[in-house]
């Protein structure tokens, strides 16, 4: 689950825009560059074309967390860059539970779902939990991507610094640092930062309504099991990445 990148932070002419395509489930990677769509299923063809020069850019969260998707990638390309927005587990949980009562209701409580029979073993069968052990998704991915194809962009720092975070993305693609902190402003009702100006436009722009919406309360014994629970896959993520995330 990786969180948005405000794509419109990165729009600019090397930037293609990635498709929108039939969607297979996880069948489907969505969006790769032209060249390779005469190999792949009818559905690649749907892709808009790549010029030389341009980068496409593809944003689906749960491939970072299908089986599948490190093969199919690199099969496609082995050089494909991934940029893999990670934010606090227990946090990711509670949004990811969040995002499902919002189109659930009278979903069971959270800690219902996150624990067995509500209060045994944490339940890592439950996708809430289960895609916040990032280190076993990433092991899966290093099988077949080196670890410079990646940049771990914390969803924590997105917040407080995006300029800073959309800085290093600028970087890691190869890209001029045109978005600097003049581009955004911290937005007091939404109570998150916003784009000034949006690409092409003259109005601030800030992320739609289901993003940084109110989480649930969560009981305070129920984020301290979690957190206890995902505290050493969170240690080997930092000792893989290089990166200490602060989440501990
Ligand atoms: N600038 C800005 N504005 C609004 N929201 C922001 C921003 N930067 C990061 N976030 C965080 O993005 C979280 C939602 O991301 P999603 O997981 O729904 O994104 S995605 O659809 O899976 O890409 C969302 O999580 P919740 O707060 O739990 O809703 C936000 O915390």
């Amino acid at each position: 689950m990786p969180l948005p990148l405000q794509p419109a932070a990165l729009q600019r002419p090397q930037v293609a825009p990635a498709a929108i395509l039939a969607h297979l489930g996880h069948q489907v990677l969505r969006a790769p560059p032209s060249r390779v769509c005469a190999h792949f299923s009818p559905q690649w063809s749907l892709m808009p074309r790549t010029l030389d020069g341009q980068i496409t850019l593809e944003k689906t969260p749960s491939y970072f967390v299908t089986r599948e998707a490190p093969g199919r990638i690199h099969g496609m390309s082995p050089d494909t860059k991934l940029i893999v927005v990670v934010r606090n587990p227990v946090t990711r949980a509670i949004s990811d539970y969040a995002q499902t009562l919002s189109k659930t209701p009278g979903l069971p409580s959270f800690r219902a779902l996150a624990f067995r029979h509500g209060l045994g073993p944490v339940d890592t069968a439950w996708s809430a939990v289960r895609i916040g052990l990032y280190a076993q998704h990433l092991t899966n991915w290093l099988r077949l991507f080196p670890l410079s194809r990646f940049l771990f962009v914390s969803g924590e720092r997105l917040v407080s610094d995006p300029a800073g975070e959309v800085g290093r993305v600028q970087d890691f693609l190869g890209l001029k640092r045109v978005v600097t902190d003049k581009h955004f402003y911290f937005n007091a009702t939404k109570g998150f930062p916003c784009l000034k100006k949006a690409q092409g436009g003259s109005r601030p722009r800030c992320l739609g309504k289901s993003k940084g919406r109110p989480h649930p309360r969560v009981p305070e014994a129920v984020v301290r099991r979690l957190r206890d629970f995902y505290r050493p896959f969170n240690r080997r993520f930092y000792q893989m990445t290089g990166q200490d995330f602060g989440w501990d």
